[in-house]
């Protein structure tokens, strides 16, 4: 059953509520017994996040945040490919206003997912690259599958990190290991970032993923959910704060340096590259 809002849910037969958007670029099932919403990204072929997923994702937490859920699962309906990162396409040739618009709406989100009161898991099912890895390193803990990359690999493509992207990473596996991740722009294969603690838990499959997540969020079950969200308010405030003080540099950083002509040409190179390598 499609609905439009989550403050209209459907109960279904199996206990899950479900409702999903429009455009279906994510979906989201509630799971009535737990309250625990899964949120599946599906932009195919990899989910790349354009201007239009980024808009529901951003909308869709704002519907959970009033909701009250009890906990998220971010993951993605490609398996294969938690998400490529940021659409390239909304940052080569770009429509000066539109690109605007994507990267406000990049931001809201990563505010929106960075600061949610609920607990949040991303279920790594996929590869995680850029900004991919981004949507994880934002979650509070991190299960992934094997044989998977994740990492910010920005510099490989001539590119720089926002200061918010860096924070993120820098909160969850150190300033040593982010400054030697970062000036690389390496990607981190699944043990390896199991080893730097980038992630969590690996798992073998999907079933087990849904149920190691499920196990991180019932951790939660006895400890009242205000004090559980206060405590992590606190804790992320001065990323947060440092992010939203500085959004209005941050938006004119991208455009400046993104439309720089040197930007762009490497932008259309690894374009190049990519579309070579899926045609091989
Ligand atoms: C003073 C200075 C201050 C500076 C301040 C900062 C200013 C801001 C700077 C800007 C920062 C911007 C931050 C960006 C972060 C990002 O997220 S950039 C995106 C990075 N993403 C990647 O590098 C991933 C690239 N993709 C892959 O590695 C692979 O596609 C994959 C491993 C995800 C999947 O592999 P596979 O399953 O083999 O699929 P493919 O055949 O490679 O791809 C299928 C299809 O999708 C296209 N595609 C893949 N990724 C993207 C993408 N990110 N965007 C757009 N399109 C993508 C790929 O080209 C194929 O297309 P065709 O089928 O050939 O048409």
């Amino acid at each position: 059953m499609a609905l439009r809002n989550l403050s209209k849910l459907k109960i279904h037969k199996f206990g899950i509520r479900q409702f999903s958007k429009e455009a279906n670029l994510v979906s989201v099932a509630v799971n009535d017994k737990t309250g625990v919403a899964t949120l599946n990204l599906q932009r195919p072929p990899v989910n790349s996040l354009n201007l239009e997923i980024l808009s529901e994702i951003s909308s869709t937490l704002t519907d959970l945040e009033k909701n009250k859920t009890r906990g998220l699962i971010l993951t993605s309906k490609n398996e294969g490919i938690f998400s490529a990162g940021l659409d390239i396409m909304e940052m080569y040739k770009p429509d000066v206003e539109r690109m605007k618009k994507f990267w406000t709406t990049l931001q809201d989100t990563w505010i929106k997912l960075y600061s949610c009161s609920f607990p949040s898991v991303a279920l790594i099912n996929g590869h995680a690259p850029a900004g991919g890895c981004l949507l994880a390193l934002s979650c509070e803990y991190r299960v992934m599958f094997k044989n998977c990359t994740i990492g910010l690999n920005e510099t490989q493509l001539g590119i720089v990190a926002p200061q918010w992207f860096i924070s993120s990473m820098r909160n969850v596996i150190g300033q040593r290991q982010t400054e030697s991740a970062l000036t690389q722009g390496r990607m981190f294969k699944t043990e390896e970032a199991l080893s730097i603690g980038m992630i969590d838990e690996v798992v073998e499959n999907n079933e087990e993923g849904v149920a190691r997540a499920a196990a991180f969020l019932k951790r939660f079950e006895r400890i009242p959910p205000m004090a559980r969200a206060m405590t992590k308010k606190y804790i992320r405030k001065e990323t947060i704060e440092n992010m939203v003080k500085n959004r209005e540099e941050d938006l004119k950083n991208f455009v400046t340096y993104g439309t720089q002509p040197a930007v762009q040409e490497y932008l259309g190179a690894y374009l190049q590259s990519l579309k070579k390598k899926s045609k091989a």
